[in-house]
């Protein structure tokens, strides 16, 4: 079942008697309970595309079509490379905040926050404040805010883009151990093939400005996945040589 299809996208930007063609003919479909990962040149578009996706901005042709199946539930949720959570707010009222917006009774917003720190490892700081918290932990709570509101499909925008190399791994990990929960469907922005490869069960390879879908190549690697293990496999390998060949060419 298809639950993201992005058909003939396209964006141009215009600023001070300048046009920039952002994004030309995009089409793919994102299946259900699906994780894409979408890699690409420097400013070949990907946030532009997320922002579409999630209605944040309108594309200059072409439509998003996606599949509503629970009403209730919002239709997108977003996390950023940075400023993702609200500094007045304590870890928990963060992850509370989007479950208040959807109105839900104190007892289960209680639940799901308890429930969302938990698997995020975040229990012990649910009192504190963002700016106690290192960049990994700030990550946490953004990521643990994103899957408590349980949307529709979920758009990350290079989330630990701004990690170091350790923190990233563990948060990746911890990532695929959260989403193998309830598989709500994701797009990921990264620039790296490594993180692409490990997260995704296809990856979006997008060209230089104007990005347009260079390829999309799945990867066939079994969930649970062990960041050493895909590593060494030579799917991972030969994956990893095809889409490095794709954004060099
Ligand atoms: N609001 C805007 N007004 C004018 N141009 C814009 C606007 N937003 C983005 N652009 C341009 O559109 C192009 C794509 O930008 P975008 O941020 O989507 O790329 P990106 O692939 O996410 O980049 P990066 O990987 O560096 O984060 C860039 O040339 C950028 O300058």
């Amino acid at each position: 079942m298809e639950k993201v299809q992005v058909e003939n996208v396209k964006k141009i930007f215009f600023s001070r008697n300048k046009q920039v063609i952002a994004l030309k003919d995009i089409s793919f479909t994102v299946g259900k309970n699906e994780f894409i990962t979408i890699v690409g040149p420097s400013g070949c578009g990907k946030t532009t595309l997320l922002r579409i996706i999630a209605g944040l901005i309108p594309p200059t042709m072409g439509e998003i079509k996606i599949l509503r199946e629970d009403p209730e539930k919002p239709l997108t949720a977003m996390v950023f490379q940075e400023q993702s959570v609200f500094p007045w707010l304590t870890v928990y009222e963060n992850v509370e905040y989007g479950l208040k917006l959807r109105k839900l009774p104190k007892k289960l917003r209680q639940e799901k926050v308890e429930y969302y720190l938990k698997v995020t490892g975040l229990l012990d700081f649910a009192r504190a404040y963002p700016k106690e918290l290192s960049g990994g932990m700030k990550q946490r709570v953004a990521v643990a805010r994103a899957f408590a509101v349980e949307p529709e499909v979920l758009l990350l925008d290079e989330p630990f883009g701004a990690l170091d190399e350790q923190t990233r791994q563990v948060l990746q990990q911890e990532l695929l151990k959260i989403w193998e929960e309830k598989k709500i469907t994701s797009l990921f922005i990264t620039h790296s093939i490594d993180e692409a490869i490990f997260l995704g069960d296809k990856v979006l390879v997008l060209s230089a400005r104007p990005g347009t879908v260079k390829a999309i190549l799945e990867v066939n690697l079994p969930r649970p996945r062990d960041l050493i293990a895909v590593r060494k496999s030579d799917e991972y390998k030969v994956l990893f040589e095809k889409i490095f060949t794709l954004l060099r060419n």
